[in-house]
């Protein structure tokens, strides 16, 4: 499938595709981070090396769930933490404390600053809405629901598959393919049949590796290169139908 004007459904990532809340997940993460490695760097475990807004959370944290971004990025550093904490050290910080510490960081900023939707992606929904096409909103974030909500985007999508549903049913996160393989099923669509929009590179993977029928990535940020390194077939800035005609496919790039 070549064009997106093929699709059957269209499956849309939702932080940073849908609504503009990379930037509220990216700035919540470093303020929980750089918390955290203050900390080990004044009890003496080397020296305080800040998280990078745009490389860390890029590489490590972006599309994939909570514990995993927790994870991922932790190793970068070469740092474990437990998973909870032991009953002999109850107050241990922990993967999980780590990521319940971003989460009130991210919901304090939702409240503050409210969430917007991208009018470009807006505006492409509603169109293919008319034509007809199946639509779902995925996200690894448990916040999806909340989010979508809160932009008044919510009832745009027949189907959603969130965080929740990963930890329900068990489904492996991102770059593993099952987030947006369960979307399709919910569709009713066949995954060679729907197109997946993913601004990040651990869920142009995930479509990659779930072998649907169109992988487009947003570069919001000048990381095409790297969207296409990860399977992308075409890559633009934006949905709007200018960027989508314009836009290269990965065998021309
Ligand atoms: O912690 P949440 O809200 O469940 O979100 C998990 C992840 O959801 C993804 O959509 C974001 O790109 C990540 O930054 C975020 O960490």
């Amino acid at each position: 499938m070549r064009s997106i004007d093929d699709c059957v459904g269209v499956i849309l990532d939702t932080d940073g595709v849908i609504t503009n809340t990379a930037g509220l997940h990216a700035a919540a993460w470093k303020h929980a981070i750089d918390e955290f490695l203050l900390e080990r760097a004044h009890h003496g475990h080397g020296r305080f090396r800040p998280f990078d807004m745009q490389a860390d959370y890029l590489r490590y944290v972006d599309g994939r769930s909570r514990g995993d971004g927790v994870r991922t990025f932790l190793a970068s550093r070469s740092i474990t933490l437990p998973e909870t904490a032991p009953p002999q050290d109850p107050g241990a910080v922990t993967v999980s404390g780590l990521g319940d510490r971003k989460d009130r960081y991210f919901l304090q900023q939702v409240q503050e600053y409210g969430v917007a939707p991208f009018a470009s992606t807006i505006a492409f929904v509603r169109r293919l809405r008319e034509r007809g096409v199946a639509l779902a909103a995925a996200s690894a974030s448990r916040n999806c629901k909340t989010v979508l909500r809160a932009a008044g985007v919510a009832d745009l999508f027949e189907v959603r598959v969130d965080g929740w549903d990963v930890l329900r049913l068990g489904l492996a996160g991102k770059p593993a393919p099952d987030l947006f393989l369960e979307a399709a099923r919910r569709l009713g669509v066949p995954a060679q049949e729907c197109a997946v929009v993913e601004d990040a590179t651990a869920g142009v993977e995930a479509a990659r590796r779930g072998e649907f029928g169109l992988v487009v990535g947003i570069d919001r940020g000048g990381w095409g290169a790297e969207l296409y390194r990860h399977g992308a077939d075409i890559v633009v800035t934006d949905l709007s139908g200018t960027a989508l005609a314009a836009a290269p496919s990965r065998d021309v790039s």
